[in-house]
């Protein structure tokens, strides 16, 4: 029923073409406010178990990780995390954009995942110095018990390095501290690149004394739904987006399937690069799904998917700086393509509005506008999407 709704409302949202009328729009979005919470409002709302001071762990037995060697400067110390093991929290206030860490790749191993062997990991532990062979020896399963092979600690604190031209993962590195840092689908750090030789982490929003640093340990979870990103992490996240039978959960479900929705409109495929089957629940019937994929959705639709993107990545709490910039290139291209006067004029004042809720709001008025441009817009991408073989 749920999947039904999500893709009835997103249908109409998308309809390539129809009349100028936005009840759809409309309803999506007092749907998403009326029942909506920010992450932070949830967290003062609820007993939410994010923040642990570290006064509370003051007297805990000494534990390995404690002889990890954290730089003086790092605004984190590390201490248990119920139900994580042990976490990295902030020992001091943490602005957003802060660089929290940059670390040095301890080793690297330029092998598939799969592909990596006891020797493969044993041979690289060997070459180095005995004051690193000592740090990664401090290593536990999740902050209990040795790991009972060097393959699972390498698999549990190693990075995928990804390779720049093919982006393919080819290699794997480990950095002891930033794999101590546990996952959340609304974190409040990021790790936007890593190489091959270090590994950088910022904060994406403020994070105050005591608070524990997250990052998502996966690319495309704002896509995924609660079930989805548990299978794919193998353990099961207790962020405020995967706390079960809240109305904040299901709100979050809802977001990231429209989400990936818009995103396969726009794109016209899924975040793997496929297509989705006819079954589909994203989309209630086969003409959205058709539009979308031969690329027949007009710049003025377009624009106002990209626009809803950052209202509701922005209501999960995912619309970081760096996310912004990102997404942000999308729309000032599509701003430019406009040749009806009309439409232009509309988009200049949309982008005038001070939010993006705002912008989204005038912008709407475009959706299921055609306007001069699509025609030569639909066959320049159904070239680009010929030329990639897709
Ligand atoms: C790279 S380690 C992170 C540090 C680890 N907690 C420790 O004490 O060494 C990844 C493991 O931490 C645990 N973990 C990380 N984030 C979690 C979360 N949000 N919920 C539950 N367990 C989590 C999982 O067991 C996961 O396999």
């Amino acid at each position: 029923m749920l999947c039904w709704e999500i893709g009835h409302r997103l249908e109409e949202f998308a309809a390539p073409t129809r009349d100028v009328t936005y009840p759809a729009l409309e309803h999506l979005k007092c749907f998403v406010r009326s029942t909506l919470h920010t992450p932070s409002e949830f967290r003062s709302s609820t007993n939410f178990p994010r923040e642990v001071s570290p006064a509370a762990y003051r007297m805990s037995k000494p534990h390995p990780y404690r002889a990890l060697k954290i730089p003086k400067n790092a605004p984190f110390t590390l201490n248990p995390s119920p139900g994580k093991g042990w976490g990295a929290f902030a020992t001091q206030s943490i602005n957003a954009g802060t660089m929290i860490l940059v670390e040095e790749l301890l080793f690297i191993i330029r092998k598939a995942h799969e592909a990596i062997t006891e020797i493969d990991v044993g041979a690289a532990v060997q070459q180095l110095t005995a004051q690193q062979k000592n740090q990664v020896l401090l290593l536990r399963d999740n902050a209990s018990k040795p790991f009972s092979h060097m393959t699972e600690a390498f698999a549990e604190n190693s990075f995928a390095i990804q390779d720049r031209e093919q982006l393919q993962t080819r290699a794997h590195g480990l950095f002891l501290l930033h794999s101590r840092i546990n996952h959340s689908c609304v974190p409040n750090c990021k790790i936007p690149t890593n190489n091959e030789e270090h590994v950088a982490s910022y904060a994406t929003r403020d994070i105050a004394v005591g608070e524990e640093l997250t990052f998502c340990y996966e690319g495309d979870f704002e896509l995924r739904r609660r079930h989805d990103r548990h299978q794919r992490l193998r353990f099961v996240c207790d962020c405020i987006a995967c706390l079960p039978n809240t109305p904040y959960q299901e709100l979050s479900d809802m977001r990231r399937t429209l989400l990936r929705g818009l995103q396969y409109l726009t794109l016209g495929h899924d975040f793997d690069g496929q297509r989705q089957d006819s079954n589909s629940s994203i989309f209630l019937h086969a003409e959205w799904k058709e539009a979308a994929e031969t690329f027949r959705i007009p710049i003025g639709t377009r624009l106002a998917c990209d626009l809803l993107v950052m209202v509701l990545l922005e209501e999960e709490g995912l619309l970081d700086e760096m996310m912004v910039e990102r997404l942000r290139l999308t729309i000032s291209t599509s701003i430019t393509l406009f040749k009806t006067g009309r439409n232009a004029w509309i988009t200049r004042l949309a982008m005038e509005r001070q939010t993006w809720s705002a912008k989204f709001g005038f912008a709407s008025r475009l959706y299921g506008c055609e306007d001069a441009a699509d025609a030569g817009i639909v066959a320049k991408l159904q070239m680009l999407s010929l030329l990639r073989g897709r």
